[in-house]
């Protein structure tokens, strides 16, 4: 039997799950305050033969052993967990079923902080992972699409939690763009698994 819908047949069916509230105000607030004292760094990125600075900080932080590398140029070596962010990742872990092996964090400065159209493909990854994005601070669009299709966005708030799940990075694209609109600071931190250093 045909299930009657309230969407339009062209409404993506996306392989992500959106928690808003997945912490509560005050531990969001506390969480953003120790992201803000975590060890970011200003990156560079080779884009057309020119070294250009990625436009957002970044910090790594994970299991030892757990090196990363995107598109190519940008190298990560993780730091130790923090106690708050090994708690997040085994709450996290807890009502999702994925595991995580290392923590990538973003921090958009202003409205010109972005992250470009992109999948989490790397190979120290594994096939198909699961990433958990867990968003501090301003509230800044987010969109995805599938590789032909036409972006949905999400604003992702203060304290939420994002889960891309297996198989999202190899039929979907993603982004935060830049904004005309004054923004303040958002931290973003993604739960990654890692096949290295066992
Ligand atoms: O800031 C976000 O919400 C997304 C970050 C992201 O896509 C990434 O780090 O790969
Ligand atoms: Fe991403």
């Amino acid at each position: 039997m045909q299930q009657l819908t309230l969407f339009g047949e062209s409404t993506p069916i996306l392989p992500v799950t959106y928690y808003p509230n997945f912490l509560s105000l005050q531990e969001a607030n506390e969480l953003y305050q120790h992201c803000l004292q975590l060890e970011w760094q200003q990156n560079y990125i080779k884009m057309v033969g020119k070294i250009i600075p990625v436009p957002r900080l970044e910090c790594i932080y994970g299991d030892k052993g757990c090196d990363y590398l995107y598109s190519n140029s940008v190298f990560l070596r993780p730091l130790p967990w923090t106690d708050s962010l090994a708690q997040l990742r085994d709450r996290i872990t807890a009502i999702t079923g994925y595991e995580f092996r290392i923590v990538i964090g973003n921090q958009y400065r202003s409205s010109q902080d972005s992250i470009g159209w992109h999948a989490d493909k790397e190979p120290s990854m594994g096939n198909n992972p699961a990433i958990a994005s867990v968003s501090l601070g301003a509230v800044r669009k987010f969109q995805i699409k599938s590789i032909t299709g036409k972006p949905t966005d999400f604003w992702l708030e203060h304290g939420s939690l994002l889960i891309m799940h297996p198989g999202c990075q190899s039929t979907h694209v993603h982004q935060v763009p830049k904004t005309n609109k004054f923004v303040n600071t958002r931290i973003n931190v993604t739960f990654r698994p890692h096949t290295g250093g066992k």
